[in-house]
C-alpha cells in the first residue's frame, strides 16, 4: 500500500463508506474526508435542505462541483452514494488513488436502512428502491477497480477484506 495513494469509496447508501472510511484512514495513516460534509460546509445548509430547497438534481450537481474540484491527496474518500452520477467528479478522484465498491445486495442494504424515502437520497419522486439500486450497480461497476462484498459482514472484516485488496494490487 503506497502511502501517497488516496482510496476512494463508492456504493449505496447504507453500504458503509462513511462509517468504514474512518476505520479504513486509521488503519492506513491516511486523512479522512467525507464528501458529504464537504458539500454541506461549502453550502452552509444540510443536504437535505438542499433536497427541500430544490431538487435532486441540483443535489447532484453541487455534488459534481464538489467532486469535479476537490484535492484530496492522502485520504480515504468516503463518498455519497449518488457521486457516480457526475462523470467529471469521479474522474477528478480517480486521480488519488483506487475506487473501492463496497457492493451489498437490495436486502442487505434493506435490513440495514429504513427510512430510505425519506433518507435524502438523490433520487426521482415517485422511483422505487429497487429500480434506483439497478440503475446504480452499472455505474458502480463501471468506476470500480476493487469490488469488496459486504454482505453478512460486520464492519472490521470488510475493513479487512478491503485492506486484503488493496495489498493484492500493491
Ligand atoms: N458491514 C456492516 N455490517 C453491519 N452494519 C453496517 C455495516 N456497514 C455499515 N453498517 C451500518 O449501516 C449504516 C449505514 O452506514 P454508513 O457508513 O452511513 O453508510 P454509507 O455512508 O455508505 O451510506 C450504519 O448504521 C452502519 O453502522
Ligand atoms: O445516494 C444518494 O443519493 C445520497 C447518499 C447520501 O450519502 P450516503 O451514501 O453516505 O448515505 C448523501 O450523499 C445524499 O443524501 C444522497
Ligand atoms: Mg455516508
Amino acid at each position: 500500500m503506497k502511502q501517497n495513494k488516496s482510496i476512494v469509496l463508492i456504493g449505496m447508501p447504507g453500504a458503509g463508506k462513511s462509517t468504514l472510511g474512518v476505520l479504513l484512514a486509521k488503519e492506513l495513516a491516511l486523512d479522512f474526508v467525507d464528501t458529504d460534509v464537504m458539500i454541506q460546509l461549502r453550502e452552509g445548509k444540510t443536504l437535505q435542505d438542499i433536497m427541500d430547497e430544490t431538487d435532486y438534481l441540483n443535489l447532484r450537481r453541487i455534488e459534481g462541483d464538489v467532486l469535479s474540484n476537490a484535492e484530496l491527496p492522502n485520504h480515504v474518500i468516503a463518498t455519497g452514494g449518488s457521486a457516480v452520477y457526475s462523470e467529471e467528479g469521479m474522474a477528478n478522484l480517480q486521480r488519488f488513488g483506487p475506487v473501492v465498491f463496497l457492493d451489498c445486495s437490495a436486502d442487505e442494504l434493506r435490513r440495514r436502512i429504513h427510512n430510505y424515502e425519506s433518507r435524502g437520497i438523490a433520487m426521482a419522486p415517485g422511483q422505487s428502491f429497487e429500480e434506483l439500486f439497478a440503475e446504480r450497480q452499472a455505474l458502480y461497476r463501471k468506476y470500480a477497480d476493487i469490488t469488496v462484498s459486504c454482505d453478512g459482514s460486520d464492519l472490521q472484516q470488510v475493513v479487512d477484506r478491503v485492506l486484503q485488496e488493496l495489498q493484492e494490487q500493491d
